[in-house]
């Protein structure tokens, strides 16, 4: 398991006596050109005064295995070993790039979490799937690796894009939807408006903690994390395959999770009010993706390679009530199309 997840003030120094460990040879920071910008200033008094920056471009194209050799690259020709800690400081992107770097890195070497956008803190940093995209799919190649420990400080907040921002709040939701009811009636009214982050993102980091203890390596609970994901990967991949179309992870969950909310109604499992409830608060926050009818089957499609699949089934989460996510609820192409056109319509 995780050595430890550190959340607040003092997640940095937290991860200062971490690095400060008789044993620990070399440190790496693995940024991307933001966060190496706009973050790294404010790790550096937690870093030995030796240590070495690896930059990487950002963006979810760059989530490959071709930015990976670069930075297993790095760390060869500056005679990285085992012992050295790999300090993944960014988003999601960095954190499953960073993690997958790691965990293959010589079998294995020590990594640590740094995460810099809500999403990654509330999401990507925790649970240890790391991963790049491949031929297009997401994350289709990548291991489970946890890290030795994640240090969350929401300061680093203050400088996110607000739509970065937004994006990251589809997995709060995606954790008030399948495991949480209370948090979603009682806290979905301030959205975004949000003062103190540090609370929110405590509370979230449980939801998802408390299902990947249960069920590390997603054999079964933890498929309920993947709600919204059938369809948003879907979504995601399709657009990203697109010249000038552009789609944040965040953005393709949300549509995601709308998509199956109606799936999950039309399998006797969700009320339509509680659709509405969910469809409602989400454009209240969110702006519709776009995308034309003529292209549904196409995304549709693109489920076929889920990793939930079992053959030729896709296995999709859905809702059995606000609160209460279900795994294991077989699909078909059509269905999802049909949920595809179904959010388009509205
Ligand atoms: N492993 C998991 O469990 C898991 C969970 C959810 C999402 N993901 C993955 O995470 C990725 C999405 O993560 P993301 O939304 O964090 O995207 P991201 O890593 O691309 O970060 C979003 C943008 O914000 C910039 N940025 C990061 N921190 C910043 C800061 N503090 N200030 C200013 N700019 C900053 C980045 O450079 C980037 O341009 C996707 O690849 C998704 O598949 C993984
Ligand atoms: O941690 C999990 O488990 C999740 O499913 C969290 C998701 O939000 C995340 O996007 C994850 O990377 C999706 O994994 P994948 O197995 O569908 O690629
Ligand atoms: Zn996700």
């Amino acid at each position: 398991m995780t050595d430890a997840i550190h959340i607040g003030p003092e997640a940095l120094p937290a991860l200062a006596a971490l690095l400060g460990r008789p044993g620990t040879t070399r440190v790496a920071v693995l940024a991307d050109t933001n966060t190496a910008r706009l973050c790294y200033h404010a790790l550096k008094p937690y870093l030995p005064e030796e240590h070495l920056l690896i930059e990487v471009p950002a963006g979810e194209e760059h989530k490959t295995l071709a930015t990976s050799e670069r930075v297993w690259g790095e760390l060869t020709e500056h005679r990285f070993d085992r012992h050295s800690v790999l300090v993944c400081l960014g988003g999601g992107v960095i954190s499953d790039l960073g993690g997958f770097c790691a965990a293959l890195y010589k079998r294995g070497m020590r990594c640590v979490v740094v995460p810099t956008t809500l999403l990654a803190q509330v999401d990507a940093a925790i649970g240890g799937k790391t991963g790049v995209d491949f031929m297009g799919y997401k994350n289709h190649l990548g291991v489970f690796q946890l890290p030795e420990a994640v240090c969350i400080d929401t300061s680093f907040l203050s400088t996110l894009d607000p739509r970065e921002l937004r994006a990251g709040y589809a997995e709060v939701v995606k954790h008030w939807l399948i495991a949480d009811a209370d948090a979603f009636a009682e806290q979905r009214h301030q959205g975004l408006f949000v003062e103190d982050w540090t609370p929110v993102v405590r509370e979230s980091v449980l939801v998802k903690q408390r299902i990947v203890e249960q069920d590390p390596t997603e054999k079964g609970p933890r498929k309920l994390l993947n709600f919204g994901h059938t369809v948003g990967h879907a979504l995601e991949s399709y657009l990203l395959s697109q010249a000038g179309r552009s789609i944040l992870h965040g953005e393709a969950v949300a549509a995601g999770i709308i998509c199956e909310s109606w799936l999950s109604v039309q399998k006797g499992l969700l009320t339509e009010r509680e659709l509405n409830q969910i469809e409602t608060f989400l454009f209240s926050v969110f702006e519709k993706v776009q995308f034309v009818t003529l292209e549904t089957q196409a995304i549709a499609e693109l489920a076929l390679q889920d990793k939930k699949n079992q053959g030729s089934t896709i296995n999709c989460t859905l809702l059995e009530g606000i609160g209460r996510g279900v795994y294991d609820q077989p699909v078909s192409v059509t269905e999802i199309a049909d949920s595809l056109r179904y959010y388009h319509r509205l």
